[in-house]
């Protein structure tokens, strides 16, 4: 019979082999529990026969402690299998996790962008989750019920060969009836598996976007969705659980069976006389525990079906690879660097271009402000230079060094990237900060907070860097926000900064703030600016203006800026007059709207 696969195999040594002492000590743990297990009913048979037979006191107090201690060393035994088995189960699972989950981080944003994060906490934790019980128990339990089953069936051999042909006979049935209603309670249980991992996607989606879904009045139809999705469940549910209840039914009725079968034999026995009562009550305890054995070999039969499913999705997940290749040089300079696109086109979608056949190159400490209306693709050209994709044609080099040549850890620690979106955790302000790099110190930290003015905001904080953040940065402002993702650059001190300039307003303090951070975040260093401030935009040296993917202008930008055909002073000088009309606004006249 078809048990395991290679694969399997393969799966489990990986895990369980760090930990083989503790599966050693679990194996001869079962041993042990299965000897005493079998030793109980014999004590108990000597017992009764002795106390029928007259026997003397002596003796039925030695058998009655003996079976107290046998009792006791089972329980303990039992509390150290639970106590292993546990142990061996959480540390394979969590490596497991754990690899899985880095195994996800270094996927591509394609492979990303197609899943939700429901599905991918359900690919990482519902699967490995359904494991636990084949990586602690699945060999040994085998094993050990295999055991158990055999030596039961001895034992009925030896009282008597009748009995132990029909208790071999009923095993092998019993396995056989209890395997097939499993099999067809599988389909179920795997239907309701993938209507949770629906269930959770949408969850999760739909959490992520309270704030939108109640600012567009879309509750009810949220919840009408949800309600929908459960009611789609409903009836999985309650036909999985009902083919659950008739299998137990069924398999009572089976080992009910069972004993009478034995316990006839074992009483035609006793009454030709050729056992005593003491074998017939052996024979009436030995035909009870063969349910557990039958029972736990058919469970782990079953469970590694449905682990073998899960297994599959697993095998799957760390069988993707990234699109994108890892280089393997290292980038050596320690300051500014160059940064050259020659000829990049590129779309998320294969021949729906973003980007076309752009061109230019930017000379390492030079300031970049990319412009261009929504959507023309200036987010776009920071995640290629960040290589979160490639380019479908052209090159992208950094000091001459194409981005595929070099390492993704060399790339990423050189270039600083700040998005629209500050991406702050549940965590300390110091875990916000270093991103979980404990080796990063204190005064390091103090000194980026410095840098970016919120020395002030830090000394305000009630713990200090030990300051637990609210969710996704609950209770900070937005441009406090900012500011701490600028402080996270000067931490790592890149040659290069990507700025994505948060478009919302500010009051003017907390502007003037980010103005005098992002005039220290630029010195010294090449940077690639999508500015939405003016005063941002005053600030760099050259620009491009992106217009549907292609550059429309690039140059110097005072040049650009003189010449009044350029599509830039023009844009300037309308960007001007908006900014200049917000401004000039009368406060009362904003609360009136
Ligand atoms: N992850 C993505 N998958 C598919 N298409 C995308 C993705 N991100 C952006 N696009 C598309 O690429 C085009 C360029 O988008 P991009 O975000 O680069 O523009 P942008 O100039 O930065 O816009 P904005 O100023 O609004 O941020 C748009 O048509 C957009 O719909």
């Amino acid at each position: 019979m078809h048990i395991f696969r290679k694969r399997d195999l393969l799966l489990l040594t990986t895990y369980l082999k760090p930990q083989w002492k503790n599966v050693l000590l679990l194996a001869v743990s079962l041993l042990i529990s299965i000897g005493l297990q079998l030793l109980n009913p014999q004590i108990l048979r000597y017992f009764i026969d002795t106390a029928v037979y007259h026997g003397a006191n002596a003796s039925l107090i030695g058998a009655g402690l003996l079976f107290i201690g046998v009792a006791l060393a089972k329980q303990g035994i039992s509390i150290a299998n639970t106590y292993l088995n546990t142990n061996v189960a959480w540390t394979a699972t969590n490596q497991l996790r754990t690899d899985l989950v880095a195994h996800c981080l270094a996927l591509d944003l394609d492979y990303h962008k197609t899943r939700t994060a429901g599905e991918m906490i359900e690919r990482i934790d519902g699967d490995v989750n359904a494991l636990t019980n084949f990586f602690s128990q699945f060999v040994l339990n085998l094993l050990t019920s295999l055991l158990l089953l055999l030596a039961i069936l001895i034992l009925f051999f030896t009282i008597n060969t009748w009995e132990g042909l029909a208790m071999a006979v009923f095993s092998g049935a019993a396995l056989l009836i209890l395997m097939q209603l499993r099999r067809r309670a599988v389909p179920l249980w795997k239907e309701g598996r993938q209507a949770i991992t629906t269930l959770y996607g949408f969850l999760s989606e739909r959490l992520v976007g309270t704030e939108d879904i109640r600012a567009n009045g879309a509750a009810s139809y949220v919840l009408h969705r949800f309600y929908l999705l459960l009611r789609a469940w409903s009836p999985i549910f309650r036909k999985s659980t009902r083919a659950g209840a008739m299998m137990g039914i069924i398999s009572l009725l089976l080992f009910v069976l069972g004993s009478v079968l034995s316990l006839s034999i074992g009483t035609a026995l006793w009454m030709q006389g050729t056992i005593s009562i003491g074998t017939v009550y052996l024979i009436f305890s030995y035909t009870d525990q063969l349910s557990q054995p039958i029972q736990q070999i058919q469970q782990q039969l079953q469970d590694l079906q449905q682990a073998e499913a899960c297994i599959r999705r697993i095998e799957e997940l760390r069988e993707t690879q990234s699109a994108l290749v890892d280089g393997t040089q290292e980038i050596n300079a320690s300051s500014a660097l160059d940064v050259t696109f020659d000829t990049v086109t590129f779309g998320y979608v294969a021949d729906e271009p973003v980007l076309q056949q752009l061109s230019f190159h930017l000379a390492a400490g030079r300031v970049l402000g990319i412009v261009g209306r929504t959507g023309s693709g200036k987010s776009t050209l920071s995640r290629l230079l960040f290589r979160l994709y490639d380019p479908q044609v052209g090159e992208i080099r950094l000091n001459d060094q194409p981005l595929p040549t070099l390492q993704l850890r060399s790339l990423r620690q050189h270039i600083g990237m700040v998005t629209q979106e500050v991406q702050l955790f549940h965590a300390t302000v110091r875990d916000n900060l270093t991103l979980f790099n404990s080796a990063i110190s204190d005064e390091k930290i103090k000194k980026a907070l410095l840098e970016v003015d919120l020395a002030n905001w830090l000394a305000t904080l009630p713990d200090g860097l030990d300051t637990m953040l609210g969710t996704a940065g609950e209770g900070l402002s937005a441009g406090e926000a900012q500011l701490l993702a600028f402080a996270r650059v000067f931490l790592t001190n890149p040659g290069i900064v990507v700025l994505d300039e948060a478009s919302s307003r500010l009051d003017p303090a907390t502007e003037h703030q980010i103005e005098r951070a992002v005039d220290k975040l630029l010195n010294g260093r090449t940077a690639l600016v999508i500015a939405h401030r003016l005063k941002t935009i005053q600030r760099v040296d050259d620009i491009l203006l992106l217009e549907e993917g292609r550059i429309r202008e690039w140059g110097p930008r005072m040049e650009l800026e003189q010449d009044p055909d350029s599509h830039f002073s023009r844009l300037l000088h309308t960007a001007q007059e908006i900014d200049s009309a917000v401004t000039s606004q009368p406060e009362s006249a904003n609360e009136a709207h």
